[in-house]
């Protein structure tokens, strides 16, 4: 015999570009284009165990929903979207018991013109970085979880990174060096302490407060700041001081992780060619890559 052990469904991949016009100047304009995953749990084990599909609120429905409410609210920041699609899907169905949310959103930007002026209504598509938040809710337990995150945020820089003092044995190749090239992909998560936003609502409040969209900048900036100005040891350091300095920075956040690929970039051999001492002219070398990830949280907070 077998039994139905866990179940979600709903709608991936909905897309959507909203405008926002300032009432007072409607020349000024704010765009978010965001790519939308609902996923809803509950009542729903007839539809797979007996082919009953009297529960189902199908995907159709669930991508209609995400379109007419980013239309009718506002979808400013993302986590506040979130929010109001799990009040929504939880909220209006008696057989959704919990919801999964992603949002992921583009980094379109406004950019100065010859005369220093950012126009108003233009926008630079930043590549392939992306501002993103999942939160879950489950309406019995109202337990409310909500991380938010950078992903696709490339850097390099040319020197201040070293990495020695490692671990030597014998299947060691790798020279030690004070003078490295560091370059990542970055992936940094931030999880809001359940304390500081326990409920749909205080989502939605905090929102307003601009908690989300300070965090985030303060998240970004530390990490480009510190990737830039720290002699870093090792990925591993780096990443830790930068999650230790958003930790001290917001309150409100519990834990922050980095996932971080060691994009390894490396010194092409021309002694073929008379060229001895090469520092200049790297293989940017697409695999293998290191792959270093951590979570940090306050101490005293329970471990994950
Ligand atoms: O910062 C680094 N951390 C490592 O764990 C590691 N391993 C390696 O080969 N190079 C590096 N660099």
């Amino acid at each position: 015999m077998s039994e139905l052990v866990a179940s979600s469904y709903g709608k991936a991949n909905v897309k959507f570009l909203k405008v926002k016009k300032n009432p007072s100047n409607p020349d000024e304009q704010e765009v978010l284009e965001a790519n939308v995953q609902c996923l809803l749990k509950g009542d729903f084990d007839i539809a797979y165990t007996k082919a009953d599909n009297a529960p189902i609120v199908p995907t159709d429905t669930v991508k209609n929903t995400i379109l007419v409410e980013a239309k009718n609210t506002d979808v400013w920041p993302i986590e506040r979207f979130a929010a109001h699609l799990a009040k929504h899907f939880t909220g209006k169905y008696s057989q959704v018991h919990s919801v999964e949310i992603t949002i992921v959103q583009s980094r379109w930007s406004k950019f100065p013109l010859s005369n220093g002026k950012v126009h108003p209504h233009s926008f630079r598509y930043d590549g392939p970085e992306t501002k993103r938040t999942f939160l879950t809710y489950d309406k019995f337990s109202k337990k409310l979880t909500l991380t938010s995150a950078i992903k696709d945020l490339t850097v390099l820089k040319s020197t201040g990174s070293m990495f020695y003092g490692y671990n030597v044995c014998d299947y060691t190749t790798l020279a030690p060096t004070t003078d490295r090239i560091l370059s990542t992909d970055v992936y940094a998560l931030w999880t809001f302490d359940p304390k500081a936003v326990p409920t749909l609502d205080s989502v939605l409040q905090k929102a307003d407060e601009g908690l989300f969209d300070s965090t985030y900048d303060k998240a970004r900036n530390t990490t480009l700041e510190m990737f830039a100005l720290e002699k870093s040891a090792s990925v591993q350091a780096t990443m830790y001081n930068m999650s230790h300095s958003i930790l001290e920075q917001v309150p409100e956040v519990a834990t922050v992780s980095y996932e971080l690929p060691n994009k390894h970039y490396i010194l092409f051999n021309l002694e073929w060619k008379g060229i001895k001492g090469n520092k200049e002219l790297f293989y940017p070398s697409p695999d293998p890559n290191g792959l270093i990830r951590s979570t940090v949280g306050r101490k005293g907070a329970a471990k994950l």
